[in-house]
């Protein structure tokens, strides 16, 4: 982190972060408010304020990485990227976003709606909910976030001012290592359990393997296509049954559109690895529906769009979608993988109590990972991927 990023920085108390949004008049002058911090995530601080007639959220970045401490340093910028990403995506998809009431570059925060009467996804799964419209509300904020940022919708000089405003190297590069280099190593930030060890071992000796995920990694690291969320798990995502909300991309940059949509299918996946048969359908049918959605949105802006002249050419949608399905299974590979044995895991798998049930899954979801990562080129439909799924379900 470049030392000037810091002027002017403080971390917010309770106290301040309450006379912060007074300042902002949001809240009256003597109006009583409660404030408290709800942050769940890795990297930040998120204080909630609520008086008796509103409530709005501040996030904060701290200068390193919360979960581990100082020791992590890392760019304050991201809250501004943050921001601005919220407020691009708004451009296209007001309605799946929470709404950004103020960004304040100095102090690294952001002040925005809150959405807490929905809930986050991830919770909502495990706790076996169901969201009829999620899958929905994803396929068209991807579709329409990713097709609008992308040279089939802007001009070519516009779309590389963008590129350059949404340059996020710091965080790219955390992603470059925990989902795309050290689950592939044997790297000391790693974590799993011993009784893993032999599975692990095969994935460090399987150069066929890792060949395959150099290739992923190189696209991730530079195929500029369109401004991606970054991190689009189930955590990053607040629904109701009628709502859905995509929150938290700090991770935002120019990167392949298969990055968003791999992401969000591999964190449904732990969904489908651990629930038993019946409840598994629901979610097999969200992971169909996204990719249905997507591509019909993505098809019929293709169809409008008057920017790029190859977009009339017969053939060229198909080849285009096709890439982003191939990209995104690659995704999935590794995302399947990262969260089951490097840093940073999901409550899906390390929340299993029954040891041995918990070690089959994930011994299943690193296989699962590894034969998707290998037989991408090969699975070229939605309806192929579920088939690869059944054979890791019991
Ligand atoms: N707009 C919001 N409304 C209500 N709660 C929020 C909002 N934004 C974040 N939160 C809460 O804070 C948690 C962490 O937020 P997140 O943006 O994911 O932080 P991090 O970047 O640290 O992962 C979320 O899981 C959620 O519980
Ligand atoms: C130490 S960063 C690891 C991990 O944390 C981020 O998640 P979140 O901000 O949603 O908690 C992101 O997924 C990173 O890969």
């Amino acid at each position: 982190m470049a030392v000037l990023d810091n002027i002017g920085y403080r971390a917010l108390t309770e106290e301040s972060a309450c006379e912060y949004v007074k300042s902002l008049k949001l809240f009256l002058p003597d109006e009583k408010m409660t404030v408290e911090e709800i942050g769940d995530g890795n990297l930040n601080y998120v204080y909630r304020i609520t008086s008796n007639h509103k409530s709005v959220i501040i996030k904060q970045a701290l200068p390193y990485a919360k979960v581990v401490g100082e020791s992590w340093p890392l760019t304050l910028k991201r809250a501004k990227l943050e921001a601005e990403v919220l407020k691009k995506h708004g451009e296209f998809v007001p309605h799946l976003l929470p709404a950004v009431l103020a960004s304040d570059e100095e102090l690294a925060l952001t002040v925005m709606e809150d959405l807490s009467h929905l809930t986050i996804v991830r919770d909502g799964l495990i706790q076996g909910d169901h969201y009829p419209n999620l899958s929905a509300h994803i396929g068209e904020y991807l579709a329409k976030t990713l097709f609008s940022t992308s040279d089939f919708a802007l001009h070519p000089f516009e779309k590389k001012k963008l590129v350059a405003k949404f340059s996020n190297p710091e965080l790219c590069k955390i992603t470059e290592d925990l989902v795309f280099t050290d689950p592939f190593f044997d790297v000391e930030t790693n974590d799993f359990e011993a009784e893993l060890a032999e599975v692990v071992q095969q994935l460090w000796t399987n150069d066929k393997l890792k060949l395959e995920v150099a290739k992923i990694k190189y696209a991730f690291l530079t195929e500029a296509e369109s401004l991606l969320h970054g991190d689009l798990h189930t955590g990053s995502i607040f629904a109701s049954k009628s709502e859905t909300k995509v929150i938290d991309p700090e991770f935002g940059f120019y990167g392949p559109i298969g990055f968003d949509v791999g992401q969000y299918i591999a964190h449904l996946i732990f969904q489908v690895l651990v629930r038993n048969e019946n409840d598994r359908i629901v979610i097999l049918q969200q992971i169909e529906e996204v990719w249905d959605v997507f591509s019909q949105y993505f098809s019929e802006a293709w169809q409008n769009s008057v920017v790029n002249p190859f977009t009339k050419v017969p053939g060229a949608l198909e080849s285009f979608l096709a890439k982003v399905f191939k990209d995104a299974i690659g995704v999935v590979g590794c995302e399947l993988i990262r969260r089951t044995i490097g840093l940073s895991h999901v409550k899906d798998l390390d929340g299993i109590e029954d040891s041995s049930i918990r070690l089959y899954v994930k011994k299943a979801t690193i296989q699962l990972g590894s034969s998707l990562i290998i037989n991408r080129k090969n699975i070229v439909t939605i309806s192929q991927l579920l088939k690869e799924l059944e054979a890791y379900t019991s």
